[in-house]
């Protein structure tokens, strides 16, 4: 099995004084795109903000390591650095900064230019980022920002929710070509991607779902049975004999 590029121990977190992760173990290989299932409020968002290291979560036990270093006390810039990145589920609105400068700060026009009009995004250039966005559209820029930037472990907090079906198609598609590109120079991506719809597994080839109860993984499994399963059964874990993929 490849080396994991995420690796979680036992992850206890609080946010404002509150636990909200109760003991998570989680590890995706690289290359591999793992999906977290899960009630609302059960840690999905928590679980992403922690590991990119967002306030106000505090780990109070547990450690995480991305591509072999323990990274739970660096700061969320560093974490970037080294690759990981996040598209958010509601990302704040960067008043002064458009959507041109931003891309230009991390040197990604010409990218920009060829990725925008497949999002749909081609007229936002001189728009301050997320100012003024209805929600398809910021999901719409956090796609294309991971987009700009090209992480090799790429974070998605639900991307497909407030997106309209026809835009559900071009972020879907996007996401698989951002994960899928694989030469010498740019690499296959990881990701962890929040759904609750479902549909984005429609358009990603995904090795691996999660069920996240209270705070925990409580199972793991093919991520079409255990999706197939949630849906006719609520939040449980299928049969065990269909439910571990022979990658875990
Ligand atoms: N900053 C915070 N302060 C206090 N409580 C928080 C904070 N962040 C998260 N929580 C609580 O932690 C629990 C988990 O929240 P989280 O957003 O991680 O759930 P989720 O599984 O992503 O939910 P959803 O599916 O609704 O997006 C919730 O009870 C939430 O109220």
């Amino acid at each position: 099995m490849t080396a994991p590029i995420l690796e979680i121990r036992d992850l206890h977190v609080s946010a404002d004084g509150l636990p909200v992760l109760h003991g998570v173990t989680l590890s995706i290989p690289t290359g591999e795109t793992h999906v977290l299932f899960g009630p609302n409020g059960s840690g999905k968002s928590s679980l992403l903000a922690t590991i990119m290291g967002l306030a106000p979560y505090q780990i109070t036990s547990g450690e995480i390591w991305l591509k072999g270093r323990r990274i739970d006390a660096l700061p969320v810039d560093q974490r970037a650095q080294m690759g990981l990145g996040m598209s958010f589920q509601r990302p704040p609105p960067l008043e002064g900064v458009t959507v041109e400068a931003f891309t230009a700060a991390i040197g990604a026009t010409a990218l920009l230019e060829t990725e925008a009009p497949a999002l749909d995004f081609g007229a936002f250039a001189e728009r301050d980022v997320n100012v003024g966005f209805s929600g398809g559209e910021i999901k719409r820029w956090e796609i294309l920002k991971l987009f700009l930037r090209r992480p090799d472990l790429c974070l998605f907090d639900e991307p497909e929710s407030g997106v309209d079906l026809e835009h559900i198609a071009a972020v879907g598609k996007a996401i698989d070509r951002l994960l899928g590109a694989n030469t010498p120079a740019d690499p296959q991506r990881t990701a962890l991607v929040i759904t609750h719809t479902g549909f984005i597994l429609d358009y990603i080839h995904a090795d691996v779902g999660h069920l996240m109860v209270d705070g925990r993984i409580a199972g793991s499994a093919d991520p079409r049975i255990l999706f197939r399963h949630i849906k006719a059964h609520g939040y449980s874990m299928p049969p065990r004999d269909t439910s571990v993929p022979s990658s875990i």
